[in-house]
Parts: structure tokens; C-alpha cells; sequence
């Protein structure tokens, strides 16, 4: 993996490993095939952490968490994902665990196991146990955990099966997180792709997220050049999101495959673009959660998707 954005060569390696997802109920191979499974955690302890630039305007602003509300918006959540038919796993709250509800940010499925990652937001780091506990009592496989560096979900996406991504803040996600987790791929044959991320934009999911295997959400003015040079080139339609859109968590979307998305509620404008390329959008409303800097992407964790129909 090389330190810029440039797509880096194959590490040389015995044959892939066979995935999980095609041969039992967990694995990852990308961020838009069909959804089985997926991991949520209980929002009781939610609160405004003063711990990105969405959600220190919010303090500023003077709002403040409602639990009752947002229980009421995580449950509808919840219900969207079940109506969808995918089978929703709940980490149970932990006292303290203020973000625990955004579990992309504590873990990578893979599609060979569960991987931990090392959160750059140290008030996040425990998260990781209570995630992992999770999934260990549900029998799922757990690959390993990174120990070195910085890593954040919300800065990964599985472009492609074969292709990773990972964006670079410094903050949320180092070089040497990245590398890290980089290796497991690496050593399979996959190609990873490293960005340079705006730390003002705390991830890379607030500003690139992928719809289906064909199109992703981008604002384009906040992606690197040769980042959105390498997509395009790979036949993926960048469907346009504004800054503003953005900073409401608009571009934060959750593809359930099919053409069926799960999206923030917060910009109509892009649910819209969606649904002129054809996907069915679900807006569920998350005012609780993106005044903490996060929408749906961040709040939910993949376990499993499957091969067949995108
Ligand atoms: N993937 C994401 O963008 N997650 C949002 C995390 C919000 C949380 N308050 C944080 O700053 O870590």
C-alpha cells in the first residue's frame, strides 16, 4: 500500500482465501451487495461529544441529546432494516460509551472474520471490546483486532470485492492504522487504495459512499482528484453532493442491495438523485445522531451481505 492515493500493487501471495460470505452466514466483500446481517448498539448513553466539527457546532449551538428521541429514531432504524429483511444484532449499552452507537467506526467485517479496529478518537477505544464481546457471543468469526496506529470504519469502503479504500485524516485513521489493517488484505490479494481525508470532515463515509456497484455519493470538490479519476475509471458514476449536504450527513447513506437504500432523512435533494437512478430510498430521520457528526452508514455495521442481485 502505498503512502499516497495511488492504487498500490499486489502484495504477492498465495491463493485468496475462500470468503466467508460465500460459504456461511458472516463476510463482507463489499459496501453495497445484498445486507443479511447487521450490527447496531443501543444509543442509551448518547451524547454530543465535543469531538468533531458537526458536533462541537452543535454544543455551540446550544442543543443537547434527547434520549427518549433518540431511542424512538434508533428503533426506527431498527424496524426500516428488519422490514428489509435483515437481521439486526443490538451491542447492549455500556455506561460512558457515548458514540457506542455508530459501530462502523469499532470494526470491519471482512470476508474472512471480524476484524477490531484501533479508533483515533481515544473516548472510542473501548467500544471496540464491547463490539467484539458481541460478536463472539453470537459465534460469528473474529479475524483479529489492529494494535497499531489509528483506524476508524467510517473511514473504509469495500469499493469491490478485490479493492479496498481507506481515507487518511490523521486524526480518525493514521498511515500506520491503515497499514495495519491494509496487511490482512494485502496478504489475500486485494488492492488498497489509500485518500487523503479532510479532518474537518472527520470521515470519509460523510463524503463517499457507495449506492450499488455502479454509482457512489461523493462531493467532489472534497475528494482528491486522482481518488475520483481511479473511480470513475472503474465505470462508477459519482452522483453529486453539495458541502452542505454533506455537513447534514445527506452523502451518509446505507445500501441494503437491490437498488434499496436506507438514508439520513436529512437531504431530500440527494434522496431524490437516488431515486432517478432507479433505487428505492427509505429516509429515516436522524436528528439525534447527526448532531453527534453521524447518520446511517455510521450506525450500522455490516456482518454479512451476499453475492447474487446488487
Ligand atoms: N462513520 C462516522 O462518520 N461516524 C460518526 C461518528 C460520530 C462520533 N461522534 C465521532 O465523532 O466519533
Amino acid at each position: 500500500m502505498p503512502a499516497d492515493n495511488r492504487p498500490s500493487s499486489l502484495n504477492p501471495s498465495p491463493a485468496p482465501a475462500p470468503s466467508l460470505a460465500r460459504q456461511r452466514s458472516a463476510g463482507t466483500s463489499d459496501d453495497y451487495s445484498r445486507l443479511h446481517d447487521v450490527l447496531l448498539a443501543s444509543p442509551r448513553h448518547l451524547a454530543i461529544v465535543p469531538c468533531n466539527k458537526v458536533s462541537e457546532d452543535a454544543l455551540e449551538k446550544g442543543q443537547s441529546s434527547c434520549g427518549v428521541r433518540a431511542s424512538e429514531q434508533h428503533r426506527r432504524l431498527s424496524d426500516a432494516l428488519a422490514a428489509a429483511g435483515v437481521r439486526v444484532r443490538t451491542v447492549r449499552p455500556v455506561g460512558g460509551l457515548a458514540d457506542l452507537a455508530f459501530t462502523r467506526d469499532t470494526s470491519l467485517m471482512t470476508p474472512w472474520g471480524l476484524i477490531g479496529l484501533r479508533p483515533g478518537a481515544v473516548h472510542r477505544r473501548a467500544e471496540v471490546d464491547a463490539v467484539l464481546d458481541t460478536v463472539r457471543a453470537a459465534g460469528l468469526p473474529v479475524l483479529g483486532r489492529i494494535t497499531e496506529g489509528r483506524i476508524e470504519g467510517g473511514d473504509i469502503c469495500l469499493l469491490r470485492p478485490g479493492h479496498l479504500v481507506i481515507g487518511l485524516s490523521g486524526l480518525r485513521t493514521d498511515l500506520a492504522g491503515a497499514t495495519a489493517l491494509a496487511r490482512w488484505f494485502e496478504l489475500r490479494g486485494w488492492t488498497v487504495t489509500t485518500t487523503p481525508v479532510d479532518p474537518d470532515l472527520l470521515h470519509l463515509d460523510t463524503h463517499f459512499c457507495m449506492a450499488g456497484p455502479d454509482h457512489a455519493l461523493a462531493c467532489v470538490e472534497k475528494l482528491q482528484p486522482d481518488f475520483v479519476a481511479m473511480i470513475e475509471s472503474l465505470g462508477i458514476e459519482l452522483l453529486a453532493v453539495t458541502p452542505e449536504e454533506v455537513l447534514a450527513l445527506g452523502c451518509n447513506i446505507l445500501a441494503l442491495g437491490d437498488r434499496r437504500i436506507i438514508s439520513t432523512g436529512s437531504a431530500p435533494r440527494v434522496d431524490d438523485l437516488l431515486r432517478q437512478r432507479g433505487y428505492a430510498v427509505e429516509a429515516v430521520s436522524l436528528d439525534e445522531f447527526t448532531q453527534c457528526g453521524g447518520g446511517v452508514h455510521c450506525l450500522t455495521m455490516p456482518l454479512h451481505r451476499g453475492s447474487g442481485a446488487h
